[in-house]
């Protein structure tokens, strides 16, 4: 076991330095392909901690928003190039805290980076309309304005993706930012936020607080002086944060689970639909909120699919994501894999059978690891358990229908909407589940994961409070949008 002694404790980030919790105790990350492996210890910090930094994040509000747009995106330029320098150290970190393998890790570090380069341009682009009056002396025009001081609630899946795409249109639109990243993946998050000090950001302007979600997030969901929160994370939480949100008439927008299908269709290319099923449903463990959960297959094809699908999980190489060769890491925490354990359990119970995985892998390399074998059932119907809640782990739910109609019925047959995708060569299956699919990212012969920064991304029902995050669409939660109109 690692010392306190042998490992960096990494500490809060407010008003531009460096400085330990108020309360002195810290928690250790622990690597969940090792769980003796400690990664870094970080701040365990109490209400008077973010009590300083929304202060400070106030104070430097008034002078960050009279900077121009251009000049707060030359900031993000910087950031981006900082990150760039490090995308090795930082994709390890990742790994070794969360779990995704390193090649994952990286391609989610490369794309911190585009985002924040993408932002950083968005502060040339025009944000206001001219609209004509019915007064033809006036002028009539909208401009927009930041909201001011802004609480980043983020979740430990995308440990940095995530917090860039809230963090780089906060600023760039001219708030300032109060940031907790999940206490989960906190090294992680320390190390992008030493980014973002190099980057020579005036003081105050960005702010990291780490602790408990039910402490210092709650708090940001609470703080009088937090103007609007953006959070992503489970649905139960999400709920408690829109409502404190909203009883205190702050904005908010909540990105929350999914349980996303895939429709595989009598006419489909169905080795495109296999590696789409396993690349959308198991890569980073099945912890994507745009993970294939639920796999809906056309009877005429089903027993090919379903052996084909069957044959290339039991090729995966699961272990430590650090290792050249492994192609699915553990779980991200013990709890995590416990959640998911109880999940195939329930499954087993209901009445599902199981055609591969549902146990923990056996062997010395992986008794200190939270790991799940790939798992997939079949006889699964759309009422069970299994097929309702967010599983977040690598589990798939094959289930068999006898028409296109009812795939699209059993798809829609859930509280989330977040993403879902089809496998067909047929255009009128494309068009009806362009129409009637309820899902916010609609994918055709694609896999339901993999968001693309330049277009909007959001869930429908449950999934999210129904804003959109990323591309354009994010100026629409970030800045509130003033009319003016001029007489002379
Ligand atoms: N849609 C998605 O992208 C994600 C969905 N999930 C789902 O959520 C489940 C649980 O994961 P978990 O990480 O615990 O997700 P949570 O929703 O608990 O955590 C997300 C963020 O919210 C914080 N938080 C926790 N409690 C509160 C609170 N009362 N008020 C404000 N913020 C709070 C967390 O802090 P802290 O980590 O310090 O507790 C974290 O920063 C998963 O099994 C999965 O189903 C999880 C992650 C991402
Ligand atoms: O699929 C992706 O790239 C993003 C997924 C996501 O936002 C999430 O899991 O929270």
């Amino acid at each position: 076991m690692t010392t306190l002694a042998d490992v960096k404790t990494y500490l809060n980030y407010i008003n531009g330095s460096w400085v330990p919790s108020t309360t002195e105790q810290v928690s250790a990350s622990i690597n969940p392909a090792n769980k003796n492996e400690i990664v870094g210890y970080v701040q365990t910090s109490d209400i008077e901690d973010l009590d300083k930094a929304v202060a400070v994040a106030k104070q430097a509000q008034g002078s960050w928003r009279k900077l121009s747009a251009p000049a707060r995106g030359e900031f993000l330029f910087k950031i981006a190039n900082a990150i760039e320098a490090r995308i090795d150290e930082i994709a390890e970190t990742m790994t070794k805290e969360m779990g995704k393998t390193l090649p994952e890790a990286k391609g989610e570090t490369v794309r911190g980076v585009a985002i924040l380069r993408y932002y950083a341009g968005e502060g040339m682009r025009k944000v206001g309309d001219v609209i004509p009056s019915t007064d033809s002396e006036a002028l009539m025009f909208t401009s927009r304005v930041p909201l001011g001081v802004v609480g980043v609630i983020t979740p430990w899946n995308f440990p940095v993706a995530i917090p860039i795409w809230k963090m780089a249109p906060a600023l760039v639109y001219g708030n300032t930012v109060v940031f907790k990243p999940a206490q989960e993946t906190a090294v992680t998050a320390a190390k992008i936020i030493e980014c973002f000090d190099e980057a020579g950001l005036p003081n105050g302007v960005v702010n990291m607080v780490t602790g408990k979600g039910t402490v210092i997030g709650q708090g940001i969901s609470d703080h009088p002086d937090i103007n609007g929160i953006t959070f992503t994370g489970s649905d139960s939480v999400g709920k408690r944060v829109g409502q404190a949100a909203l009883a205190r008439g702050a904005k908010y927008q909540l990105e929350m689970g999914g349980k996303n299908p895939v429709i595989v269709a009598a006419d489909a290319d169905i080795d495109l639909a296999v590696e789409a099923t396993i690349s959308g449903g198991l890569r980073s463990t099945g912890q994507k909120c745009t993970a294939t959960s639920r796999v809906i297959v056309q009877k005429e094809i089903y027993d090919e699919f379903k052996e084909k699908l069957v044959a290339k999980v039991k090729e995966i190489t699961v272990g430590d994501g650090l290792h050249e060769g492994i192609w699915m890491g553990p779980c991200a925490s013990e709890s995590q894999q416990n959640i998911v354990l109880s999940y195939i359990e329930k499954g087993i119970n209901e009445g599902a059978t199981v055609l591969c995985g549902a146990k923990k892998p056996e062997g010395p390399e992986f008794e200190d690891g939270f790991y799940v074998e790939p798992t997939i059932f079949e006889d699964v119907t759309s009422n069970m358990i299994i097929a309702q809640e967010e599983i977040f782990g690598p589990v798939l739910a094959l289930i068999k229908v006898d028409s296109i109609e009812e795939a699209l019925q059993v798809a829609n047959d859930v509280q989330f909407g977040l993403s879902a995708s089809i496998f067909t060569t047929n255009i009128g299956n494309m068009l009806s589940f362009i129409n009637d699919i309820e899902a916010g990212l609609v994918r055709i012969n694609a896999e339901s994961a993999g968001v693309e920064l330049q277009a909007p991304f959001g869930g429908m029902k449950q999934s999210s409070s129904h804003s959109r995050e990323q591309g354009q669409a994010a100026i629409e939660f970030f800045t509130s949008i003033k009319t003016v109109f001029v007489k002379g």
